[in-house]
């Protein structure tokens, strides 16, 4: 049995993609009122309006217990209060964090934020490019499943590869959380570059200057290079830094255009730039792109000035 934690949008996409394929699966969420709503309708209204979810799936507010892995797809900043409140059940199972960001109060990754709260677990992460619609109806994505246990690596890819996700693996667990984490922070500058009109040949120098800025840090703190120009970093930077359906860079165009935007959206960018500086500061790195991000969030600065001080820096080598 997988279970799925978290009925969001990615949660219910990854549940619906592993059910259709076969697989007895659970898809879990703390809010009774949604559990019911969702197993009457057969469709997650809220998260993912439209896409009817398979007869086979079981959805539930109770872990069940087992040795199945389990799929935590929550926000990044509320993973450790679910690992807490769930630990005596997800002890010693394999846990796959499904979730993209760098936790403010530690400046620690998924990954690393399970091997600390359980240790006894597998811990790896599942990210890559992939629009939670897209993989709910059945469109082809390709994912990275990273786990420093190249046996359990295997074992995780085989059974959470369906129809329409293939799953490319790794051992490198930084890299894999690094790229997912930081795109989003330059997704949120390539929308607001996008929002206020500045054009398409801004966007691509900016995408590729935060290119550079997330292997800075990754590289910095052990990630390898393939991770970073593979699915998970350069594959996911492309996707959300180019469509709107992406969150993150719908929060940037907002920016750019200086207007508000619904604060009950997932925006895993707008924490982890704040998380990212903290961590490039103490690996003595600039990240002058995330840092624009940041004093544009704290309304620090304006569109304009970003793109004035990201201009004005001295020039250099590529
Ligand atoms: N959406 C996408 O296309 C993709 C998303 N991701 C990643 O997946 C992660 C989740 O995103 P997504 O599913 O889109 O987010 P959503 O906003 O759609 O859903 C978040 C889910 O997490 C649940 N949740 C939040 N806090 C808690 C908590 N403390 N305890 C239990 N459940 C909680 C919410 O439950 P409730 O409704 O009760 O608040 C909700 O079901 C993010 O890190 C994102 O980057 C990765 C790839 C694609
Ligand atoms: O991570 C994603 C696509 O790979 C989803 O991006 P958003 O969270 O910006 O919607």
């Amino acid at each position: 049995m997988i279970t799925v934690m978290g009925a969001g949008a990615f949660g219910t996409a990854l549940a619906i993609s592993l059910a259709e394929a076969g697989h007895p699966v659970t898809l879990w969420s703390r809010d009774h009122e949604q559990v019911s709503a969702m197993r009457l309708a057969r469709e997650n209204a809220h998260r993912l309006p439209g896409i009817p979810l398979p007869q086979f799936l079981a959805i539930d507010t109770t872990i069940p217990a087992g040795t199945g892995p389990v799929l935590l797809a929550v926000p990044m900043q509320q993973m450790r209060d679910v690992i807490k409140q769930h630990r005596a059940t997800l002890e010693g199972r394999d846990l796959v964090a499904c979730c993209k960001g760098i936790e403010l109060s530690t400046t620690m990754g998924p990954v690393a934020i399970l091997r600390q709260m359980i240790p006894d677990s597998a811990a790896a992460i599942l990210t890559g490019p992939s629009f939670a619609r897209d993989i709910a109806r059945g469109l082809p994505t390709a994912l990275t499943l990273a786990c420093a246990d190249p046996e359990k690596g295997i074992v995780l890819q085989q059974s959470l590869t369906t129809r329409n996700l293939r799953i490319y693996r790794t051992t490198d667990t930084i890299g894999a959380e690094l790229g997912g984490a930081l795109k989003n922070v330059i997704a949120i500058a390539a929308g607001a570059v996008t929002g206020a009109g500045l054009g398409d040949s801004a966007r691509a120098a900016l995408m590729t200057r935060g290119y550079a800025e997330m292997q800075r840090l990754a590289l910095s703190l052990g990630a390898r290079p393939d991770t970073l120009s593979g699915l998970s970093g350069f594959g996911d930077l492309v996707l959300t830094c180019t469509s709107p359906q992406s969150r993150n860079m719908r929060f940037g165009m907002a920016l750019g255009k200086n207007e508000a935007f619904d604060p009950t959206i997932t925006v895993e960018g707008a924490a982890t730039a704040r998380a990212t500086l903290q961590r490039a500061a103490e690996e003595g790195l600039e990240m002058p792109i995330t840092a624009a991000v940041v004093a544009l969030l704290d309304g620090k600065i304006q569109l304009r000035q970003a793109m004035d001080m990201l201009l004005s820096r001295p020039l250099k080598e590529e």
